[in-house]
């Protein structure tokens, strides 16, 4: 089935249920550090609402038990400035007063109802079926009439407020999500040479992209840093001292250093790691090359280093594609965002650019670097996208029923 698009909806006072993603840095006294996922909603919550929707938006924040779990009050307080119409919060997500209160919205009025997450059922992954069937699913479909998903950097997810509600309901991709999909989807399309930069600390979804990308012949090079380039640095044989070692080992990526090394024996002349890497010493930012490895003080590996931020620049300049997840170092110290900064800006001057992953976009926000072609909203999604194909969460509204079938 195609996936339908908010082109194909009747909004006019239809009550329409709106999954997004504004999960979102939390300062410590729980105020949105950053709104940029907020943003993003904001043509398709703007839409529904022009177009005269009664419309309740789901979203989750933080995980159980994390420090970023939180309500979503700052959440609604915000889109309620972002947007032209009045938007409401609700400390409750499917019981009577949610229901009451979904059925009492005006045309273009907008509530958000607490976080998805606060509700077991919502953190499991769950057949899409059996998610139709959960409580919160349940709860709200009977005030619905359509179910609108623009949670793109969530849809890798199979939980009941991602997959369920197209188990009852006629279902749409709001405008983030086409537009994820249209450019993540056609990545096959785009010019060659194709350079992949993967940096940053999910090392095993890196692992698998550089897999996948490799062995289809989607990728012509593959560059590694951050996390992932210590990872590649292990694997060849490389000791990277054992603050480095211990973090990978914490983190539970010590498997992947074998993955890495079983790619560099298949495909080593398209893979390249640091040649050298960035440390604090006295306070001050210190580079040590591959033969001074490891440090005597035993510092981290927190940045690749000059000698690699050449080396990769030459790589990304002639590159007409470059498809960036992940920093290249801890670039939140000042000390150590010299390789993301530098990387970053050559990988911006490409023919066409895609870059996907939160902490990525910060980065970029925090160097104020521009030229991108396509800022994705996910991190671990887009990485899923670049890798599998469709998402949990996209083929549950492949098989939503349609108008006249529910
Ligand atoms: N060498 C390194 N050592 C430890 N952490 C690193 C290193 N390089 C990058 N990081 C960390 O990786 C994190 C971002 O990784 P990740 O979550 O994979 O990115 P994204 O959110 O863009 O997908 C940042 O917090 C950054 O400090
Ligand atoms: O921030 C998110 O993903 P990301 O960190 O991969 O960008 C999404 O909101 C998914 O959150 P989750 O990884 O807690 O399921």
């Amino acid at each position: 089935m195609p996936l339908e698009t908010l082109d194909d909806a009747t909004l006019d006072g239809a009550a329409v249920a709106v999954r997004v993603d504004v999960n979102s840095p939390l300062t410590a006294d729980g105020a949105l550090a950053d709104d940029a996922r907020l943003q993003a909603h904001h043509d398709t919550l703007a839409e529904l609402t022009d177009r005269g929707a009664r419309v309740a938006v789901l979203a989750h924040q933080g995980r159980p038990g994390g420090d970023q779990f939180s309500q979503l009050r700052p959440h609604a307080e915000r889109f309620d400035e972002l947007l032209d119409v009045p938007v409401s919060y609700l400390d409750a997500t499917y019981n009577q007063q949610a229901r009451d209160t979904v059925e009492a919205l005006e045309p273009g009025e907008a509530v958000v109802l607490e976080n998805t997450r606060f509700y077991s059922e919502e953190y499991m992954e769950l057949d899409p079926a059996v998610a139709g069937g959960t409580h919160l699913v349940e709860g709200l479909v009977p005030v619905l009439d359509y179910y609108v998903n623009d949670a793109f950097a969530a849809a890798h997810r199979s939980q009941p407020s991602l997959v369920g509600f197209q188990q009852h309901l006629p279902s749409y991709m709001g405008r983030v999500m086409e537009e994820e999909i249209s450019v993540l989807g056609n990545v096959d399309e785009t010019p060659r040479p194709r350079v992949y930069l993967l940096g940053g600390a999910k090392v095993s979804d890196s692992v698998d992209v550089a897999w996948d990308v490799l062995e289809s012949g989607m990728a012509d090079q593959v560059l590694t840093t951050g996390v992932v380039g210590n990872v590649f640095l292990l694997a060849d044989g490389v000791d990277i001292g054992d603050a480095s070692s211990d973090f990978i080992y914490d983190q539970g990526y010590w498997d992947q250093i074998d993955r890495a090394a079983d790619l560099l024996d298949a495909h080593g002349d398209r893979v390249r790691f640091p040649q050298d890497v960035a440390v604090e010493r006295d306070g001050e930012r210190h580079e040590l090359g591959l033969n001074a490895l490891p440090s005597a003080d035993g510092e981290a590996a927190m940045d690749v280093g000059s000698e690699t931020i050449r080396l990769y620049r030459s790589v990304l300049e002639s590159a007409e594609t470059v498809i960036l997840n992940g920093p290249a170092g801890v670039f939140e110290d000042d000390l150590f965002g010299r390789g993301t900064r530098e990387l970053y800006a050559a990988a911006s001057e490409a023919s066409y650019s895609i870059v996907g992953g939160g902490d990525t976009a910060a980065a970029i926000r925090k160097f104020d670097l521009t030229g991108f072609d396509h800022l994705s909203t996910g991190g671990g999604a887009c990485l899923r996208m670049l890798t599998d194909g469709d998402l949990p969460a996209v083929e549950a509204l492949r098989n939503a029923p349609t108008v006249r079938e529910a």
